[in-house]
């Protein structure tokens, strides 16, 4: 099965081993944790305070599936429990996933995002470091901050000009919006943590990769306001977009959907990492952009875009006002800002591990937005009635 005759990129045979996954049950941890059970012979012990989008994977339908004893669930919040050193040393390689990463938090929730991003991960890199264990550490494209090209005069050719946009992890500056802007709060802490990730491995000698996701969408992510989630929250846009087409409401544009992103499939960044796990030799020492150059579009084309695929997904009549605009003061609150572009650049990701995106946009949103229907419709339909019911 799975583990037979699997080779490393180099040809050599992929030994089975033990990874510490802290936040293996968020969006992330929940499509890695998949594929490990899956595709190889790897054991995880998964730490999180929550495990329901692992659920699938810890309570199986069958009780004699192939992974039963290789995945474990340990209920820790790793910012108070000592238990979390005992894991790390039970295991040979630790990922770190955990964080608050939702930009609504950034600004209204500073101290939480700094302590989640910066103080919490801290233990982790030192027991790491005490310990001799490989870890990978998941970072993100935010600490690229905004481009270089968004400074020029709006009407400049230099805009067009790649070397103004296109990120890279060993030459581009990290350029953030001033201290009373909060929505930097997390891509500070994130790139401290990463200062002093790659100086535990300068001078102590730490192996380390660092993961650097550029928008990675797909099942899972996120939850849905007043479904599985919050009323009042506020996930990141492919659940907010996916709340409004549920609910038949204009999805909502933030000071006029401008900003472009791209985006890429989780299911292709998932193999990313596991050549990450699998490849210590190609991966140690190195910060990888995790990301789809291909699929660029404005938040605006993005919101275009779901409202078609979700039409022919659902059946459904596509919206007649597709779209509302909002300001960022209204949506996020005071502090809020963004990055204007994102667009990774490839080659230390090709070179090391020869890994390449796969899926268009278009093709990743069918999949998803169909995922989204098939789950939440119903719910969504049920809540809408109820206040109508009770009446
Ligand atoms: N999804 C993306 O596109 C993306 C982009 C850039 C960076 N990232 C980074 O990747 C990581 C995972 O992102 P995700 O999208 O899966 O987010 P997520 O919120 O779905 O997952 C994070 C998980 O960490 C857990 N967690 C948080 N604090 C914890 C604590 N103190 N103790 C134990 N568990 C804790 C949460 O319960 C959650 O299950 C984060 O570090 C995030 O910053 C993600
Ligand atoms: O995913 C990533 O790579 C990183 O970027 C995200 O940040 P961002 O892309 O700004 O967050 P989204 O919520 O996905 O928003 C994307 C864009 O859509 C806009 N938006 C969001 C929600 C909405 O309803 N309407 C809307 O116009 C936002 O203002 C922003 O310009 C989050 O910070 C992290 O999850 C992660 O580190």
């Amino acid at each position: 099965m799975a583990s037979v005759g699997r080779v490393d990129l180099d040809g050599n045979a992929i030994k089975g081993m033990t990874i510490c996954m802290i936040g293996a049950g968020g969006f992330i941890g929940s499509h890695l944790c998949e594929k490990l059970m899956a595709e190889t012979p790897h054991k995880v012990l998964a730490v999180d305070v929550y495990s329901d989008k692992i659920k699938h994977l810890l309570e199986p339908a069958e009780a004699s599936v192939p992974w039963a004893d290789r995945i474990q669930f340990h209920r820790i919040n790793i910012k108070n429990d000592s238990r979390l050193e005992g894991l790390i040393k039970m295991a040979d390689l630790v990922i770190n996933l955990a964080a608050i990463c939702t930009p609504a938090d950034y600004n209204t929730r500073p101290l939480d995002t700094i302590y989640s991003n910066f103080i919490d991960a801290l233990p982790v890199v030192k027991y790491c470091s005490e310990n001799n264990k490989r870890l990978i550490h998941f970072s993100t494209c935010e600490v690229y901050g905004k481009t270089i090209g968004s400074f020029l005069p709006k009407d400049s050719p230099l805009r067009q000009d790649p070397a103004y946009f296109v990120l890279k992890e060993d030459a581009s500056p990290c350029i953030f919006g001033s201290i009373e802007k909060q929505r930097w709060s997390y891509a500070c802490a994130k790139q401290l943590i990463e200062r002093l990730i790659y100086a535990e491995g300068a001078e102590n000698d730490l192996e380390f990769t660092i993961v650097r996701p550029f928008n990675w969408i797909g099942p899972r992510m996120d939850f849905i306001p007043g479904i599985d989630g919050p009323s009042e929250g506020v996930p990141r846009v492919l659940a907010c977009f996916s709340n409004n087409l549920l609910r038949r409401e204009p999805l909502k544009l933030v000071d006029g959907g401008e900003s472009q992103r791209t985006f890429i499939y989780i299911k292709d960044a998932i193999e990313a990492v596991l050549l990450m796990i699998e490849n210590p030799a190609r991966a140690n020492g190195h910060i990888f952009n995790v990301g789809n150059p291909n699929n660029e579009v404005t938040v605006r084309q993005l919101a275009e875009m779901m409202n078609e695929v979700y039409s022919k997904v659902s059946g459904e009549p596509s919206l007649e006002v597709p779209t509302i605009d909002v300001s960022s003061k209204e949506f996020y609150g005071e502090g809020y800002d963004d990055s204007d572009k994102r667009i990774p650049d490839m080659t230390i990701i090709n070179r090391q591990l020869g890994w390449n995106p796969k899926t268009s946009l278009w093709d990743l949103l069918e999949s998803t937005l169909t995922y989204q229907h098939r789950t939440y419709a119903a719910a969504v339909k049920q809540a809408i009635s109820k206040p109508l019911a009770s009446n």
